[in-house]
């Protein structure tokens, strides 16, 4: 047994300027491990309580003094001796000290930043890489990386509504290759926007933000990118997006694009919208195509395009394990987000995948808007074989860190290494 010698936490900045969880862990060993917690801009209703400290004279009421005397004092106290190499423990006895069904008594934010940082000194313990520590021998698929080149909806302040457009390299034979052929894409689709006269300033993803006459255009931009680029789209470059829709539905029952042209949807609208651009585009993921308080509507873009694209269910499910038991029995989705933040801990995170996959469902890792260069997801994305992550846009220091973390893996792994291209997706 190696146990925890001590915990300790400070508040540092996010990568969108405000205040985050950062957690230390010592072992009696001498191993450490450090772990810093993101921070999402269009969440879930149900995601585990981030604490803030509300204290209106400090970052604007976003400080998160109290999550970090959390850890300093009850977590650190709770856990002292305690067994690092036991997740599952550890974990537990975070749950019961918090108490609440949501983590509002310590904070998820609390809660999460010392599980991560726990498995990490767990694995320098074992002198193993983290992903090799959680996974295991088996742990060998690199995912494919799903690159958000194109930001709207509550990461930017530009014309367009939906939030997430991504650039997926399924057509590449190792990941190395999947963040050569997505980058280069990315450039290309800068040189296009100059060239056109649109900003090529960038969102919180590091995606470009223009303000673009219409949503769809930001699909035809990017294809024009792949060609630039010299590859072909449907083959070795698709699209997956999230539109993150739950930000446009309103009280009455509708869909407002309130950024372009203030129009409106309903729910069957809304699938005709996206039935129409499957049709059209090599599309083949939809995250939160609808949003997270339409589980009607959800059933029923479940049944028009779940046997043709992958339907991700993010802010409906928030990583939470009954909830997305719900979606299985009510046919809701076909796969499901896994963010660690929103459900608090690595435990439930892994549970959230079982879950997911016990239904047939497909698991897609991801960062969160606000980020740090904490790569932990990167390692998570491979221990569990989930095949797919999206963190971001090629560029920014906060997001590469991960998209680096995982050429380091690959290395790692050597000739044991897979990528996992297409193992997700249908064809378009
Ligand atoms: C990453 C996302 O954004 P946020 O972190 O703002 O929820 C998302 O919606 O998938
Ligand atoms: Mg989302």
């Amino acid at each position: 047994m190696t146990a925890i010698a001590s915990i300790t936490a400070r508040e540092i900045l996010d990568s969108r300027g405000n205040p985050t969880v950062e957690v230390d862990v010592v072992l009696t060993d001498g191993s450490k491990g450090r772990a810093a917690v993101p921070s999402g801009a269009s969440t879930g209703i149900r995601e585990a309580v981030e604490l803030r400290d509300a204290d209106p004279k400090r970052y604007g009421g976003k400080g998160v003094k109290k999550a970090v005397a959390n850890v300093k004092g009850a977590i650190a106290t709770a856990l002292k001796g305690a067994d690092a190499t036991n997740q599952a423990a550890i974990d537990q006895t975070m749950l019961e000290l918090d108490g609440t069904e949501n983590k509002s008594q310590l904070g998820a934010n609390a809660i999460l930043g010392v599980s991560m940082a726990v498995a990490r000194a767990a694995a320098t313990s074992e002198n193993l890489s983290v992903f090799r520590y959680l996974g295991g021998e088996a742990a060998t698929l690199l995912p494919t990386p799903c690159f958000n080149i194109l930001n709207g909806g509550a990461h930017a302040d530009n014309s367009v509504d939906f939030q997430e457009y991504k650039l997926v390299p399924v057509g590449a034979t190792s990941f190395a290759q999947a963040l050569q052929m997505g980058t280069e894409v990315y450039h290309a689709l800068k040189s296009i926007l100059k060239q056109k006269g649109y900003s090529t300033g960038i969102g919180d993803e590091g995606g470009f933000a223009p303000d673009l006459k219409a949503n769809v255009e930001a699909v035809e931009l990017i294809l024009e990118g792949i060609e630039k680029a010299g590859y072909k789209s449907g083959e070795e470059l698709a699209i997956a997006l999230d539109p993150a829709t739950s930000e446009l539905w309103r009280e009455g029952g509708y869909y407002e694009f309130f950024k372009s042209d203030q129009s409106q949807k309903n729910s069957s609208q809304m699938i005709d919208l996206w039935e129409s651009w499957v049709n059209q585009y090599p599309i083949i993921s939809l995250e939160d195509g609808l949003g997270e308080q339409d589980w009607q509507g959800w059933q029923e873009l479940t049944k028009r395009l779940g046997d043709r694209i992958q339907l991700v269910g993010d802010d409906i499910f928030c990583t939470n394990p009954k909830i997305i038991q719900e979606a299985i029995d009510k046919g809701v989705g076909n796969a499901s987000l896994i963010k660690v933040n929103q459900i608090g801990s690595i435990t439930e995170t892994l549970a959230a995948i079982n879950t997911a996959r016990s239904g047939g469902y497909t698991v897609y890792i991801s960062h969160r808007s606000g980020e740090t260069t904490d790569d932990f997801i990167a390692d998570l994305a491979v221990a569990t074989m989930a095949g797919q992550l999206k963190t971001g846009a090629p560029c920014r220091g906060e997001r590469v860190a991960k998209y680096n973390q995982l050429l380091r893996i690959e290395e790692e792994l050597g000739n044991k290494a897979v990528y996992a291209g297409w193992q997700n997706f249908k064809k378009p």
